[in-house]
């Protein structure tokens, strides 16, 4: 136990010079935290304080390089069990204060060593508050990460920021998803078959429906309808992503279709802003999103506010105040976001179908939306009746 604290502490000590860079010009001066290289993305802050692992495998942070409020990251180490996906999708880590030893039951590594095995650059030691608060005044934009011991003047750097690609207007769930479709068989009992169109699918969704007794069949984000209704499915879901939802025209499509056909249907976050897409409404991006999970979220049907996760740049511009009339039905917005009025969920009144922009699965984060999922099966129970 000694060595491995020496070794940590003399190995901080040791670390590269890094540098984080805003397309605006701020500069942070640092440690290399994770990968030494360069890195570059859409600089975005994650409020929570837990929850690491699932943050930083979580697809829809492709291309992100998130920074974390909560001053002391890494301090459970990086165990097996709760990783989102195969592997960490952030584009960069900025943290203030890393672990100097990991220590928890399922630790197997520290989360230092495992950016480094993953090739992530991060940056250690910058004043992460003010970086949020500058972010939060700004908005969100693009960032670099430069570590090493020769780094370029300032001037490059910069111009290196500012030809990085944006955000806004990036077509991202084809990178992310599966290639071929694979199979989560329901626990227990199976109750129903759901086609899962992968648009960039966080684990825990498909388990959280395998718990239900649903069978789900994960499909690529380029599936077509007629391979969504191969698997004969009692209802189509559409996953979270990452992304700006007005380059997602293919899964809109199919949507519309899904929605003609009056099949059962959910979607969350991406999922959500293609539900508003299919309905007619549009997209927008937000100044800095909503990325944590404590985010309070009224559900408009019942009153009740629940406690939630989010990670979102894109919001759902449609009407709080009335119903729409929509080439489906009647659609309004069933939940709606405390902080900011922000669209968080959207029901067709009379098709079977639903969505919300936030993350009922919980991982990380609270289980007060659990209930969706639930709503779901009542849908497809009701379809079957
Ligand atoms: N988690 C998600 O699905 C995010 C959706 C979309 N990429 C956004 O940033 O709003």
């Amino acid at each position: 136990m000694t060595t491995s604290i020496q070794g940590t502490a003399s190995q901080r000590h040791k670390a590269a010079p890094a540098v984080l860079v805003l397309e605006d010009g701020r500069i942070f001066r640092g440690r290399a935290y994770g990968a030494v290289g360069v890195t570059f993305g859409e600089a975005v802050f994650s409020t929570g304080m837990t929850g690491y692992q699932e943050t930083l495998t979580d697809p829809s942070y492709h291309r992100q390089v998130v920074v974390m409020t909560a001053p002391h990251v890494g301090n459970t180490g990086v165990n097996d069990e709760d990783p989102e996906s195969q592997q960490i999708w952030v584009a960069g880590y900025v943290v203030r204060d890393p672990a100097r030893v990991p220590s928890n039951w399922r630790s197997r590594r520290s989360l230092d060593e495992e950016l480094r095995k993953q090739g992530v650059v991060g940056i250690s030691g910058i004043d992460t508050r003010a970086l949020t608060r500058h972010l939060r005044e700004r908005g969100a934009m693009r960032v670099g990460i430069f570590s090493g011991n020769a780094l370029p003047d300032e001037g490059t750097m910069l111009a290196e920021v500012r030809q990085a690609p944006e955000m806004k207007g990036a077509n991202l769930s084809a990178e992310v998803a599966t290639k071929e479709t694979y199979v989560v068989p329901a626990i227990g009992e199976k109750k129903f078959t759901v086609a899962a169109v992968d648009l960039g699918i966080k684990g825990m969704t498909p388990h959280r429906m395998a718990e239900r007794g649903i069978e789900v069949h994960v499909l690529p984000a380029m599936a077509s309808v007629e391979d969504i209704y191969a698997v004969q499915p009692d209802g189509v879901f559409f996953s979270n992503g990452p992304g700006d939802p007005a380059t997602a025209d293919h899964p809109v499509t199919v949507m519309q279709a899904v929605l003609e056909r009056g099949t059962p249907l959910f979607g969350i976050c991406f999922g959500n802003q293609i539900l508003g897409r299919a309905l007619g409404f549009g997209t927008y991006k937000l100044k800095y999103g909503h990325r944590g999970i404590n985010q309070p979220v009224q559900d408009r049907t019942t009153g009740k506010v629940e406690v939630t996760a989010h990670n979102h740049g894109f919001a759902v511009d449609a009407p709080l105040d009335k119903v729409s009339d929509t080439p489906y039905g009647r659609a309004e917005v069933s939940h709606v976001c405390l902080n900011d009025s922000v669209v968080e969920g959207l029901q067709l009144l009379d098709r079977p179908a639903f969505s919300v922009q936030y993350h009922p699965e919980a991982a990380a984060g609270p289980h007060d939306a659990a209930y969706l999922f639930d709503r779901f099966v009542s849908l497809m129970e009701g379809q079957r009746a």
